[in-house]
């Protein structure tokens, strides 16, 4: 599929290998403002790998990735304004409320008028009703919600989501899919990792199908996900 415009996030030959053990076969990807890519494979096929690079958390052991032309890196405050991430750990400060997680996000953020918006991804996450209590007491699915929504506080042109889906309930999910096509229609770039055929088919532009971190198969999800099995 052409790109929409020029790339936002830009993957150059990137590898990366562990213990001497290629993870991830070099690969190409681009993705540009308002443009969905989604990442698919079965187990271990180095998509969470792809995703960490993508996000710089993790250097490539070859290659380079690069952000609206900067190269990736987490710390770099011009990219941290910018990138929002739900990585694959379950990170959160036990000591802390829901709302306050999401104060503290939105505070460092420099939102404006913190509060009210806080209240506000509350509502739209569905945990109002959780918003003063601690991480220990939400179920596994709120704890998710909690996390989708820290990265939602926030401002953001690139979203990097690993498998945001799980453990969400079906209307969750539902929500979860028109979520992601408003923040599209916003012009957030977003890289998605998911087991869940529907909700690539729903809001990917394109999937990338990996296998023993290479890549088998791309383009238009209801062609590639077909023609490669997975429902
Ligand atoms: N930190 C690490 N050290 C060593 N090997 C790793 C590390 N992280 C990932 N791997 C290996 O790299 C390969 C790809 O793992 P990755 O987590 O990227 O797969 P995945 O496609 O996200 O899998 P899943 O669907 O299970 O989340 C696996 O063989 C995994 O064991």
């Amino acid at each position: 599929m052409a790109q929409k415009t020029k790339a936002l996030l830009q993957l150059s030959k990137v590898s990366r290998s562990y213990d001497n053990r290629m993870a991830l076969h070099p690969i190409s990807l681009s993705l540009a403002a308002g443009e969905c890519v989604a990442l698919l494979g079965h187990n271990g096929s180095g998509k969470s790998t792809l995703l960490r690079v993508a996000a710089g958390r993790e250097r490539p052991t070859a290659g380079t990735v690069r952000f609206d032309g900067l190269p990736m890196d987490e710390n770099d405050p011009r990219i941290r304004a910018r990138v929002a991430v739900v990585g694959d750990t379950v990170a959160h400060y036990p000591d802390l409320t829901v709302r306050e997680h999401l104060l503290l996000v939105a505070v460092a953020h420099g939102v404006a008028d913190s509060q009210e918006w806080v209240a506000q991804v509350l509502a739209d996450r569905l945990l109002t009703e959780r918003a003063d209590v601690l991480p220990s007491a939400l179920s596994s699915g709120q704890l998710q919600a909690l996390l989708l929504a820290c990265a939602l506080v926030r401002p953001r042109d690139l979203l990097l989501l690993d498998e945001p889906e799980q453990r969400l309930d079906p209307e969750a999910r539902r929500q979860l899919a028109e979520l992601l096509r408003g923040e599209l229609a916003d012009g957030v770039a977003v890289l998605l990792v998911t087991h869940h055929t529907d909700l690539a088919r729903e809001v990917a532009d394109r999937v990338v199908v990996l296998e023993d971190g290479r890549v088998l198969a791309e383009g238009p999800a209801d062609q590639v996900l077909t023609r490669v099995g997975l429902r």
